[in-house]
């Protein structure tokens, strides 16, 4: 059956029985794929008949078809003239794991951080009846992603608009973990109107109604024969926002995923008879492990540290934190800008709140930062994980901006680990900070395997480090490039070329005797971070030239991520492609030094400071304090 779907109206033409097979062979080919690529399989497992059904009924790609998260549309990509390609699922080159709209024609919106369907959607219906248009727009999402506060935005505004808009809330009962929260247990008291006919009433006026929309449901999101009818019957009713309420089940049909959905949201490769997945054995342990157990450690001396994530308990290692301090432990649900200001109001009664948010998905937050944390000078801890370019998941998922939108702000101090026994002290540094704000970035995946300290000691506040010493050019390192300029120093150490490397540690406050230092002794300054243009290397530029230090003595560059975003690949492609490696770090310095080069390394440089042999006199590696 699948193989005679060459687009959707193909689809179109087949006899509900067929449609019934396609399920079945839909479900086996999603399966195969994902056991081959890894990705996000339990979502996509359980939208299987939803996918058949909608591009069965509606006329795709004029109608709109929009995926919250996109993280389930696999199956629609299969369906939709993508099947030969998606061997190359997440991978360089390949498909995205999320809907794109670059991708094809049937993604008319892009998506991976969650609930903005119902608002793009709206916003395509609109579209339609501006441009004097007929079309249906399908939104599709999931009970996780309706609980953040922009899935409410959308739902208000859809209720009093009053446009043609169908909403199909795909409630599983799962975010990540277990849903959490109010909603869910709404959801779930609404679910049982099937079970128990006289609660029907009861259930007539839920959220959704009051909120405008007409609600139909609950039905069972696996059956065909009950989608295919009722969508086509939506498809013909009176215009104005619908919400179908379809229960499903995530993993749906893949037992191993059925009966573990948190462990089969997102796979690595697998083996399908016996669902174990292929683990590269771990050389270091990865950043997320090391920051819980730090964390724990410093909330067993400490009663007042609280542990916050926004739905991604066991991807931020909250969910270690909390099997030791349930009670001092909270997931809000996919609401990060809630998360945010929950977290000032506990700083203002005196706890001390670590808030565990994926770099690209703080950026939800921001103004809640700048208005109620950075403002107030609240001591919130930000624990900033996926700090940097990710792999799999893509530009969507990049920690690009962070250290430009915290380091620009008053108040607050920003630090990056450049290694996993640095991200110790820095969580201890964390929960000594009292002051003001404080957050400290690490990186996606595993360490760089260095022993780890017993304790954490609390760094010196604006204080970075000299790692190893040299004369010529100094790289001075915001992050875990650190290891790629100990590299790319091996590396100029074969042309003669002395190199400083430097650990900066923090970019609010900087460490300005180190970076004065640094820049009056030697012939080049080359700051490298993990972040787009506009942060670290912008600070140390910025403090330079307002320092009357510019005066072109000194060369200086500043490698950053570079101003377009990077498509998806294993981390080291795109770094790779970011130019961040350590044979490009070594690149651009002989490139700028290469006029001067046996001049530089003879010591036969203009004339300077005195200081040529002189090894900066700043802080030593031994230096934590
Ligand atoms: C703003 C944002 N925060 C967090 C995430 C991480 N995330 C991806 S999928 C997901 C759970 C989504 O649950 P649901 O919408 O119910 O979809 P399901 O996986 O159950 O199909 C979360 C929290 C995200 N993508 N975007
Ligand atoms: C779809 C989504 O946003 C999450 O599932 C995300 O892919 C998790 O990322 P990690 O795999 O880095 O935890
Ligand atoms: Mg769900």
């Amino acid at each position: 059956m699948l193989d005679r779907i060459r687009s959707t109206q193909d689809l179109r033409s087949l006899e509900h029985l067929e449609l019934v097979r396609l399920a079945d062979e839909l479900r086996a080919e999603t399966l195969k794929v994902v056991s081959e690529t890894g990705g996000h399989l339990g979502s996509s497992l359980g939208v299987i008949e939803l996918t058949i059904a909608i591009h069965a009924v509606f006329d795709t790609p004029h109608d709109k078809l929009l995926w919250d998260v996109g993280h389930q549309c696999y199956p629609h990509k299969i369906l939709t003239g993508r099947r030969e390609r998606m061997s190359s699922l997440r991978k360089k080159g390949g498909i995205s794991g999320f809907t794109r709209r670059s991708e094809s024609p049937y993604d008319p919106f892009g998506a991976a951080h969650s609930s903005t369907s119902i608002s793009a959607g709206l916003g395509f219906s609109v579209g339609f009846d501006l441009a004097g248009e007929e079309g249906h727009v399908v939104c599709v999402i999931g009970d996780g992603a309706m609980s953040a506060g922009m899935a409410f935005e959308a739902l208000n505004n859809a209720g009093s608009l009053g446009r043609r808009l169908i909403v199909i809330l795909n409630d599983n009962d799962m975010s990540i973990s277990p849903s959490t929260g109010a909603l869910a247990r709404h959801l779930s008291r609404i679910r049982q109107i099937t079970d128990a006919p006289e609660a029907a009433a009861t259930g007539r006026h839920n959220l959704f109604q009051n909120f405008g929309l007409r609600y139909v449901g609950p039905i069972d999101g696996h059956d065909l024969h009950t989608l295919l009818p009722l969508l086509r019957s939506l498809k013909e009713a009176d215009p104005g926002p619908i919400l179908l309420h379809a229960v499903t089940r995530k993993g749906a049909g893949y037992h191993h995923a059925e009966a573990a959905p948190d462990k089969f949201h997102g796979v690595n490769p697998f083996d399908i008879l016996s669902g174990t997945q292929v683990k590269t054995p771990a050389k270091a342990p990865v950043y997320t492990k090391v920051f819980a157990n730090a964390l724990i450690a410093e909330a067993r001396r400490d009663k007042r540290i609280i542990g916050i994530t926004a739905a991604m308990a066991a991807g931020t290692g909250i969910d270690l934190f909390q099997k030791e301090f349930p009670d001092r432990c909270f997931d809000v649900g996919i609401a990060e800008q809630h998360a945010v200001t929950f977290a000032a109001g506990l700083a203002a009664s005196g706890m001390k709140p670590f808030c565990a948010i994926y770099s690209s998905f703080l950026q939800r937050a921001y103004d809640q930062i700048v208005h109620d944390v950075a403002l107030q000078n609240l001591p919130v801890r930000f624990a900033i994980d996926r700090a940097g370019l990710v792999g799999a998941d893509g530009p969507t998922h990049a920690g690009a901006f962070d250290i430009g939108y915290l380091a620009n702000l008053p108040n607050f101090t920003v630090m990056a680990a450049s290694d996993e026994a640095e991200l110790v002290h820095m969580v201890s540094t964390a929960a000594a900070h009292d002051s003001g704000p404080i957050a400290f970035r690490y990186p996606r995946g595993e360490g760089t395997g260095i022993s780890l300290p017993a304790e954490g000691q609390a760094l010196q506040i604006g204080r970075g480090r000299i790692v190893e010493s040299g004369r010529h050019v100094a790289l001075l390192s915001f992050g875990t490039r650190l290891a790629e300029c100990l590299s790319a120093r091996r590396m100029l150490a074969d042309y003669g070329i002395s190199v400083t490397v430097a650990d900066a540690r923090f970019a609010k406050p900087l460490d300005t005797a180190l970076i004065a230092e640094l820049f009056a002794n030697h012939e080049l300054l080359l700051t490298v971070e993990e972040g787009a243009t506009g942060g670290f290397g912008a600070l140390v530029l910025h403090y330079l030239a307002q320092k009357g230090m510019l005066d072109g003595r000194t060369r200086i560059r500043t490698l950053t991520l570079p101003d377009h975003f990077i498509a998806q690949a294993s981390p080291e492609d795109m770094y790779d492609e970011a130019r961040l490696t350590a044979r490009h770090i070594a690149g651009q310095v002989r490139g700028v030094l290469a006029p001067h080069v046996s001049e530089v390394i003879n010591g036969h440089t203009r004339a300077r400071g005195g200081h040529q042999d002189a090894t900066p006199q700043v802080h030593r590696a031994e230096d934590r304090g």
